[in-house]
């Protein structure tokens, strides 16, 4: 299977957010990435129902929503009710974390745990079987346009390598500081989802620059 870009609408001008929605529709694009920020769990506070339930609305992809919040247990059928596809919670915010995947699903959305920078991928064993897919931040969460750490590499080759034994079809999403410059080191390390903000809303062509990190050539890319 092809790998997923989500472009992130934390980056898009919400002041024209349906001609921004209009253009992931139109590209080639697989998700919209929406972030949830609660100024509790990340230091910025982002949106909530109302834009997630206004970006349904228009768009014709899934929505892969990404919760930073605290006790996300509370929300998890309002934003499946809003629209939310993927519901992606953090490992670090959850005490009761398999019970929390089991409400997603039976929300009828696809399960999804985030791990932040400095949690490491085999805290996740004894879950990873009940998982559609784990998010890798590769920032430190809270903010777009940050700069990719190095170490996440390895973190999605060791995911990926024990996604091997206990879940093959895991997706493995990254999220912060993914551009075209790693794109294939990342598709190389195991990774098939990414998020990307800054690389595609800063972009002079954003549908161009989403259809180059989706049809990336790896075979002809360095790591
Ligand atoms: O989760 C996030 C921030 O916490 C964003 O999705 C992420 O930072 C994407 O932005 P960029 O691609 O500009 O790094």
């Amino acid at each position: 299977m092809k790998h997923i870009i989500a472009p992130s609408i934390l980056s898009a001008d919400f002041a024209n957010l349906q001609r921004d929605i209009e253009m992931i529709n139109n590209s080639d694009a697989d998700w919209f990435h929406v972030d949830v920020m609660d100024g509790v769990f990340v230091p910025n506070i982002s949106f909530g129902f109302p834009v997630l339930k206004a970006v349904k609305k228009y768009a014709k992809k899934p929505l892969d929503v990404h919760l930073m919040i605290v006790n996300p247990e509370k929300y998890i059928q309002e934003f499946a009710n809003e629209g939310a596809d993927i519901i992606t919670v953090h490992y670090e915010a959850c005490l009761h974390l398999h019970r929390t995947i089991q409400m997603i699903k039976a929300a009828g959305c696809k399960a999804s745990v985030a791990l932040n920078p400095h949690t490491a991928v085999g805290l996740l064993k004894d879950i990873l079987a009940d998982l559609d897919m784990v998010l890798i931040m590769s920032v430190n969460p809270g903010f777009g346009g940050q700069q990719f750490i190095p170490q996440s590499l390895n973190k999605i080759a060791e995911l990926r390598k024990m996604a091997n034994e206990i879940n093959p079809n895991l997706i493995i999403e990254v999220d912060g500081g993914v551009s075209i410059s790693n794109t294939a080191s990342l598709i190389k390390a195991g990774a098939n989802a990414f998020v990307a903000g800054n690389a595609i809303f800063s972009a002079s062509n954003q549908t161009q620059m989403i259809a180059d990190m989706k049809n990336i050539d790896v075979s002809l890319q360095e790591i």
